[in-house]
């Protein structure tokens, strides 16, 4: 049974609830929350979930979750947490079990590491530049560059660039990181989807694909020599796509992956189509990252309504996977 770390996330949004939900269903690994103990009790109180904390301990074989039991690494918080209210201090606490949970998986305690929901604009704001867990954990063991991708049912998006402002997407794709982003890509499906020979979809960065250097010059200067340069080598990668066609069913049912050039132009159709199912996973890294589709859902943290689906979808990929990589 594959052991996977998980991380709540934002101690006020809903990772916790969805964490609480999660251990009164038999999971296919088992599961070690790294987190305070204290804000799970807390959190479960609130919910009216049972919960039974046993402190991780490799030396014993893994053990089953379920009926509210969980394994926990414990992280203390930094302040007392109450759903729903940010907090700029635990933001160490957030990034403390990040830390952890790469430390025991870099070490092979672990296996996997499966990732909750965090407000990037609270970790920022608590005076740590953050803009997301990919490149937190590139930066963390020390990758040059690491692909941001989602699974759904019928394709993985890859994304080119991830958490940056529109203004400056133009400036960041550059000819080798879009190489860079490929090739990681057909790694990644290879590695971890077994995907030999994969059918990528480049999107075009401009409407329409550029319309021929008409509307933006990039897919002529940039994208369409490099997707040629792949395809001399074999590869079946086709582009520049136009973004607008290329999530229609025709389309995205016949295809491995699609690699979209900016965040919002994948993600915007991807969690139209699939929000719920859909699996954040990061290529690249020397152990395998799940994530959820969502974000901290304050409003809903402690009321219950949180769905816990996507989590559950991480962790039975993650499960599925470790072995494979
Ligand atoms: N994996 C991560 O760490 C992610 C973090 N975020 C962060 O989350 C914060 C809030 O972002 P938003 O754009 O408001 O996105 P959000 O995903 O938190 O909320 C968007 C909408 O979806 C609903 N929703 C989200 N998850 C749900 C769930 N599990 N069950 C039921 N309803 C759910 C929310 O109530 C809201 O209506 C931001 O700081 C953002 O950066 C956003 C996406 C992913
Ligand atoms: N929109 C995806 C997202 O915000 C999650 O990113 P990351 O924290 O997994 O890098």
């Amino acid at each position: 049974m594959p052991r996977l770390a998980l991380t709540p996330g934002e101690p006020a949004g809903i990772g916790p609830d969805i964490c609480l939900m999660l251990a009164q269903m038999t999971l296919p690994a088992e599961v070690v929350l790294i987190a305070s103990p204290e804000l799970l009790q807390q959190r479960a109180t609130q919910l009216g979930l049972p919960l039974e904390l046993n402190e991780f301990d490799p030396n014993q074989s893994p053990q089953a979750n379920g009926q509210g039991k969980l394994s926990i690494v414990p992280v203390p918080l930094i302040k007392s947490s109450i759903a729903g209210q940010l907090e700029a201090a635990n933001s160490q606490y957030v990034l403390k079990t990040l830390d952890r949970a790469v430390e025991l998986c870099l070490q092979g305690q672990l296996d996997a590491m499966v990732t909750g929901p965090v407000h990037k604009a609270i970790i920022s704001q608590s005076g740590f530049s953050f803009s997301g867990h990919t490149e937190y954990l590139r930066d963390l063991v020390g990758v040059k560059d690491v692909l941001m991708t989602f699974y759904t049912p019928a394709f993985i998006l890859g994304m080119a660039t991830t958490h940056l402002p529109l203004s400056t997407v133009s400036n960041v794709l550059t000819q080798d990181r879009l190489n860079s982003a490929l090739y990681l890509l057909h790694e990644g499906l290879d590695k971890f989807f077994a995907k030999k020979q994969p059918c990528i979809h480049v999107l075009g960065l401009n409407p329409h694909a550029g319309e021929e250097g008409t509307i933006g010059t990039e897919e002529v200067q940039m994208i369409t020599p490099l997707i040629k340069r792949w395809q001399q080598k074999g590869f079946n990668v086709k582009g520049p796509l136009s973004a607008d066609t290329a999530f229609v069913e025709k389309h995205r049912l016949h295809v491995d992956a699609i690699l979209a050039m900016y965040h919002d132009q994948g993600l915007a159709p991807l969690k139209a189509l699939y929000f719920g199912e859909i699996v954040n996973v990061t290529f690249g890294l020397p152990f395998l990252r799940t994530s959820v589709d969502h974000g901290t859902a304050l409003p809903l943290a402690g009321t219950g309504l949180a769905e816990p689906e996507s989590l559950l979808h991480a962790i039975q990929l993650a499960a599925n996977q470790v072995g494979k990589s």
